[in-house]
């Protein structure tokens, strides 16, 4: 990546906060949490980059001064070459922000009300404005909800509502913390495909915070891995099927009749169901010696190899933290 193409920038960021708990009936004591502890990375344009760990890892202490909402304690961070917590409004119109868990949206407005006063707040140009909102109202799906006061929204259309109030004024790069928290299998399709469609065609930078991770193998190339405000993985999606130590792949293979658990070097049956076997074998090992094996000494009828479950490497990921 070269550096001309850097949207975004971390170097050695920390946020460090100061909280006092109540210890015993008087006493008090100050404490201090690393939120984000030493965070370096670097984002181009145009990249979709999953942003993903357990809570309380930092993942939103992150998006906040990545906005300028707060200060770091340390390190050195741009985005667009702006320095988000001394011009925040400089930025501003360069971002979009969507939280999953609150609106941006006046609630008692109908929502083209509340795309009016964003094209104040923003002074977006009223052509720009038309065919952003054009487009906007068209692949989100919003003709039949820009009357519609806020509040009478379902969670779905509200997120597609906050979506398009994020992208008015053309931002170069969005940050979405839980984009499809809540929703059902269809508007989360939506939402992914239209998250899609306007990285391909606009080629908006996209920074995704999420739990789920269909989001993630859904939209993202490049995924970070955020625990206990560290980096512990910073690299492709494919990569992190490889990476969870001790993480396995699964040999299905269906024999001619049911039979004892097969026995060959190199893989172990972890499930049996009539003449169906399940054998885990090291992700990293490859699977062609194993068929042969199987082959020369089983009847082998079909068999298929399935990657580990990516919501396996990340729970291991997670679980072997401290
Ligand atoms: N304003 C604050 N004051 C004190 N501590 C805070 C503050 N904001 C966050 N923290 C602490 O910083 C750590 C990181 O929180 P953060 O909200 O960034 O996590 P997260 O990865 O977004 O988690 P989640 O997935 O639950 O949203 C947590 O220990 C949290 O309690």
């Amino acid at each position: 990546m070269g550096v001309a193409d850097e949207l975004i920038s971390l170097d050695r960021v920390e946020k460090v906060f100061d909280v006092r708990r109540r210890v015993g009936l008087m006493r008090r004591e100050k404490r201090q949490v690393r939120a984000v502890d030493g965070i370096s990375f670097a984002i181009a344009r145009g990249e979709v980059v999953g942003y993903i760990g357990p809570n309380g890892a930092g993942k939103s202490t992150t998006i906040k001064m990545l906005t300028g909402i707060l200060t770091p304690s340390g390190g050195r961070l741009r985005v667009a070459g702006i320095d988000p917590a001394r011009e925040r409004m400089r930025l501003a119109h360069r971002i979009g922000v969507v939280f999953g868990q609150r609106t941006t949206l006046w609630w008692d407005l109908p929502l083209k009300d509340s795309y009016g006063l964003m094209r104040r707040m923003y002074r977006i140009p009223a052509a720009r404005y038309a065919e952003n909102l054009e487009r906007c109202v068209e692949r989100l799906d919003l003709a039949e909800l820009l009357d519609v006061p806020v509040r009478q929204l379902s969670l779905g259309q509200r997120m597609r509502g906050d979506i398009a109030a994020a992208l008015l004024h053309d931002p170069e790069v969005l940050y979405l913390d839980e984009p499809t928290i809540g929703l059902d299998v269809v508007s989360k399709a939506k939402v992914r495909g239209f998250l899609r469609q306007l990285n391909e065609e606009q080629g908006t930078t996209v920074l995704l915070t999420t739990h789920d991770l269909q989001d993630i193998e859904q939209l993202c190339e490049w995924v970070m891995v955020i625990d206990h405000g560290r980096l512990m993985y910073d690299g492709a999606l494919g990569g992190l099927h490889a990476l969870g130590e001790g993480s396995e792949r699964t040999l299905v293979v269906d024999l001619e009749r049911e039979l004892p658990p097969v026995e060959v070097a190199g893989a172990r049956v972890v499930r049996v169901e009539g003449p169906r076997q399940w054998l885990a074998f090291p992700a990293g090992a490859s699977a062609a010696p194993l068929v042969a094996a199987v082959a020369a000494e089983y009847p082998l009828v079909d068999l298929s190899v399935r990657d580990p479950d990516i919501e396996d490497v990340i729970a291991r990921m997670y679980a072997g933290r401290g």
